[in-house]
């Protein structure tokens, strides 16, 4: 049985973006019951980065009929729609570590491996100079290990002079990070590296449109890694490895189609050199909490996308997976860990 529920949850600060402010998010909450499996699941899509809305209600329908008259594995492997099949997946790979009695990190990856936290970023929009250097300096003193800025919205200068007042108000001892969100040309790209070198940061995510693999390629090694994310959505690790356009990749499960399938691009970044680190599209705690499990089940993750939850004004269960001192504790609870579910 497939049981779904949508629902709707507002930002109560919304993320500017150089591709839109982000300011709500909605979905479907998604539980799995079959041969005494019981799994949670959600899928959110995000115009951009997944199906749309409608598309995603109409790939969980069809999933369910599939299932109905074959099976859930058929049904899996049928749905194309990325959101969609990260609900059923989700939902499915809950069910089954529950069944295994084992937390869903280790039910994903290495059942033997006790993992307790996941380092993480506190992501900030494309604000002010004095507002985030301010926002920047608190989250340092929180303990937050590094920090993720959004740039691309305005002018290169003023995105450097941005992120001057942060490096200028956190040291030099904190990670940065910028996301220009496919904003660039080349020539700006190329500009804003160079500056972006003397202030030390480290790397840049998806500086020039997706499609653009072998520009990309082009910027590296100029003293900034280059991280590629939208690009996901539309070209396989594989097209990226071959291509050698990225240092770092970002792994949104959502994006991505499950948790099944980021753990397998984590793998495959891993052997190809390349640094997986996980964020999600601003999605819902089931979905955030997912996302967290695929983290912890990356050997030595680098600081991850994860701290998002305390954007939303309201969520749809308790979070089992709260930020403290810049990393998320893993919860140790079979499945997910989300003790009140939804539905
Ligand atoms: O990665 C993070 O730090 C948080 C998530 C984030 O930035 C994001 C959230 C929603 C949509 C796109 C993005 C993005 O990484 O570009
Ligand atoms: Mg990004």
């Amino acid at each position: 049985m497939l049981d779904t529920q949508q629902f709707s949850v507002r930002l109560a600060s919304p993320l500017e973006t150089a591709r839109g402010t982000i300011d709500a998010r909605e979905g479907f909450l998604v539980r799995v019951e079959t041969e005494g499996l019981s799994g949670l699941g959600e899928a959110t899509p995000l115009v951009g980065w997944t199906e749309s809305y409608e598309e995603c209600r109409e790939g969980l329908a069809q999933a369910e009929r599939v299932a109905e008259e074959l099976d859930w594995g058929i049904a899996l492997g049928k749905l194309e729609a990325p959101a969609a099949r990260h609900g059923l997946s989700l939902a499915l790979a809950e069910g089954r570590a529950i069944s295994r009695d084992q937390p869903l990190y280790r039910s994903l990856g290495d059942a033997d491996r006790t993992v307790e936290s996941v380092p993480v970023n506190v992501t900030l929009g494309a604000d002010e100079p004095e507002a985030l250097a301010k926002r920047a300096r608190a989250a340092v003193d929180d303990g937050y290990p590094a920090v993720k800025i959004k740039v691309g919205t305005n002018g290169i200068e003023e995105d450097i002079e941005r992120i001057r007042a942060v490096r200028n108000a956190v040291g030099d001892g904190v990670e940065l990070r910028v996301d220009a969100n496919g904003a660039w040309t080349v020539d700006q790209a190329s500009e804003a590296i160079d500056a972006l070198a003397a202030l030390d940061v480290a790397y840049v995510e998806q500086p020039l449109p997706t499609a653009e693999l072998s520009s990309t390629a082009s910027l590296r090694g100029s003293g900034v890694d280059i991280a590629l994310d939208e690009s996901l959505a539309t070209h396989s690790v594989a097209d990226i490895i071959s291509a050698d356009a990225a240092d770092v990749i970002v792994l949104k499960p959502m994006v991505l189609g499950g948790p099944d399938r980021a753990v397998e691009a984590a793998q495959d970044c891993r052997e190809a050199g390349i640094d997986p680190v996980v964020s999600t599209t601003i999605d819902a705690v089931v979905a955030r909490v997912g996302a967290v499990h695929v983290a912890a089940s990356i050997p030595d993750v680098r600081a991850c996308g994860l701290a998002t939850g305390e954007r939303l004004a309201t969520d749809l269960a308790r979070d089992p997976a709260p930020v403290a001192d810049g990393a998320i504790t893993v919860p140790q609870r079979p499945g997910l860990g989300i003790e009140e579910p939804p539905i």
